[in-house]
């Protein structure tokens, strides 16, 4: 499965990016997408083959050198060394933008989520009929494709919360908005108004490219730059649905800043967490007043639907 896919821009700076491949035991996909982000690396995918996984990284060319590289590689040895896992096999190479983004290209298809989605890359002429709703992306530098199960989990479980809408409006917040895609989705299905979040300004403008390119007006949708206090503050007030699609150690953060956006019968869908993370998870939502509704899993990451009451 092809998944955390992210393609450097033609409007960036660099012309040349470092990918690094890094070959390793599934169990050790997470730290090694930790290391990645705290590095610095951007554009992440990866592909699962029975116990195994690769995944991909980019950076631009001036911001690592070779001796950085090797430490990193070093790091990650020892990570599996630590989890008693096998010795992940790191390599990298500088890529030509052009060559990147046309393999990026080819790599990526249409992809039908849950019962009402179809993700079209924005590339792509999608079908003019369609029982589908067509949320086209192009997710430029940010995450959120719909490759990755976590992102399936957020949609699948909207699919399921704004399948039967009352006449009340419906505002939703998506903290880690990167693509913009769980948002965009929010709004096919019905959702009145989005507040969306990242802390990565590149995210950002990412969920504003994909918002104009879904037909969306940047009043309905709005993304900035920073996380919940942002959203506080641009929400005004309690909403009726929480989106967040995160690590779950920032998601542990998040949790207890969540009272001042949450109303008697706000609901809120937490993905980006590991099965072995679930429990101090849901102990946590407890502590706040949230009751797990249902808990839904694929490979080994799980989604948590939430409610206040
Ligand atoms: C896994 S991606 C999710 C993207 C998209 N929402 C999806 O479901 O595919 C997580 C995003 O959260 C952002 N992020 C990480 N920590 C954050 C925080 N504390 N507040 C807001 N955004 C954060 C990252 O920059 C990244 O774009």
């Amino acid at each position: 499965m092809l998944a955390y896919c992210l393609a450097p821009k033609v409007t960036d700076m660099a012309h040349s990016w470092w990918e690094i491949r890094v070959v390793c035991d599934l169990n050790l996909e997470e730290t090694v997408f930790w290391r990645l982000e705290n590095f610095g690396f951007r554009g992440t995918a990866s592909q699962t083959k029975h116990q195994s996984c690769l995944i991909c990284a980019y950076l631009p060319e001036e911001q690592a050198h070779l001796l950085d590289l090797a430490a990193l590689s070093i790091l990650l040895r020892q990570d599996a060394l630590c989890m008693e896992m096998s010795i992940p096999i790191v390599q990298w190479d500088l890529i030509d933008e052009e060559d990147w983004s046309s393999s990026w290209k080819q790599h990526w298809e249409p992809t039908e989520i849950g019962d009402r989605f179809w993700i079209y890359p924005a590339w792509l002429t999608p079908p003019e009929n369609s029982d589908r709703l067509i949320l086209r992306l192009d997710p430029g530098v940010a995450f959120g494709t719909g490759a990755h199960a976590t992102t399936q989990l957020c949609l699948e479980s909207l699919e399921m919360r704004l399948g039967i809408l009352g006449e009340n409006p419906i505002t939703v917040v998506d903290i880690g908005c990167g693509s913009g895609i769980l948002g965009i989705g929010a709004i096919l299905l019905g959702a009145t108004q989005v507040y969306g979040v990242d802390t990565d300004p590149l995210a950002v403008r990412s969920a504003n490219e994909n918002r104009d390119l879904n037909h969306i007006s940047p009043e309905q949708m709005i993304s900035e730059v920073g996380s919940v206090e942002e959203l506080i503050k641009r929400a005004k007030g309690p909403v009726d649905g929480i989106l967040c699609n995160i690590l779950a150690e920032v998601i542990m953060d998040i949790i207890p800043q969540l009272d001042c956006l949450t109303k008697p019968n706000s609901w809120g869908v937490l993905s980006g967490i590991l099965l072995e993370q679930a429990k101090p998870i849901a102990d946590l939502l407890e502590q706040h007043g949230w009751i797990v509704a249902t808990l839904w899993k694929r490979q080994n990451w799980c989604c948590f639907n939430i409610r206040r009451s």
